[in-house]
């Protein structure tokens, strides 16, 4: 089942293309990472998928009401600003908003669904504690849970492991995986190349407002695809494990 799709999309800003001739569809059972170079619109294809940008083209997400559309995805922006000292649980019941009426009061399946959000980014411990009060990288798992307790088909994220520790990066990254195995699509935006041969089951590479590669890691990143877009030479290598991709030097 198709949960994006993008036709001849393109975002502009300031009369300048910033983003063109976009064509992809996201399916049921995608682990999706979006790789590109700082400034390539990563984060502009994005937001312009959500309605959150004007833009060229159509987007599946962008025609739904507000309300279909905070039932069809959830979305947690690069930004982390948490602006209120509430606790996390209080502050991840908020990702069930599109699924309670104004002023109802949360039910079975809403405190359900948060515990479920809580436990996979092992915040069950945390849950009393005030959110500002966080570190960085915990208050960035709060976020992702409340994406998570929305239970939406689709979840899109810009960047949602940076300043992360490693081992929350690794769980994240698996907890996503798992989440496309079990039906649902995970959109997201990230700098490690390592993790996302390892843990994505696509690809789209986007590269000064273009897509310029779209598959599966192991036809994606070559080291040619790796030196062209990145401007780095790195160690690609299919292991028993998976594919491994480890970035060595710049090259000039
Ligand atoms: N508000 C804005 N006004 C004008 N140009 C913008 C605006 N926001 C982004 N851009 C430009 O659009 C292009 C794509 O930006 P975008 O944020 O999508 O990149 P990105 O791939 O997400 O980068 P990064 O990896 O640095 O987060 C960049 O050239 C950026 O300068």
């Amino acid at each position: 089942m198709s949960l994006l799709t993008l036709r001849e999309f393109g975002v502009a800003r300031h009369q300048c293309d910033v983003l063109r001739n976009v064509e992809l569809t996201i399916d049921s059972g995608e682990m999706v990472g979006i790789i590109g170079p700082n400034g390539a619109g990563k984060t502009t294809l994005m937001r312009g998928a959500l309605g959150l940008l004007a833009h060229r083209g159509e987007s599946s997400l962008a025609a739904m009401t507000p309300r279909e559309r905070g039932r069809a995805v959830a979305w947690m922006p690069q930004a982390r600003e948490i602006a209120w000292p509430v606790d996390v649980e209080t502050l991840v019941m908020l990702g069930r908003s599109p699924h309670m009426g104004l002023g109802r009061r949360p039910t079975k399946t809403d405190h359900d669904a948060v515990a479920r959000a809580l436990d996979r980014m092992d915040l069950t411990g945390l849950r009393s504690r005030t959110a500002t009060q966080l570190s960085g990288g915990e208050q960035a798992r709060v976020l992702i849970a409340r994406a998570l307790a929305q239970d939406t088909p689709l979840l899109m994220a810009d960047e949602p492991i940076a300043g992360l520790d490693p081992a929350h990066q690794i769980a994240t990254m698996q907890e996503f995986a798992s989440l496309a195995s079990e039906g649902r699509s995970v959109v997201v935006s990230l700098h490690d190349l390592g993790l996302a041969a390892r843990h994505c089951t696509r690809l789209i590479v986007v590269d000064k407002g273009r897509v310029v590669a779209d598959g599966t890691p192991v036809d994606v990143l070559t080291q040619e695809l790796i030196r062209d877009t990145f401007g780095i030479s790195a160690f690609v290598q299919t292991t028993p494990e998976g594919l491994v991709v480890q970035p060595m030097g710049v090259v000039p």
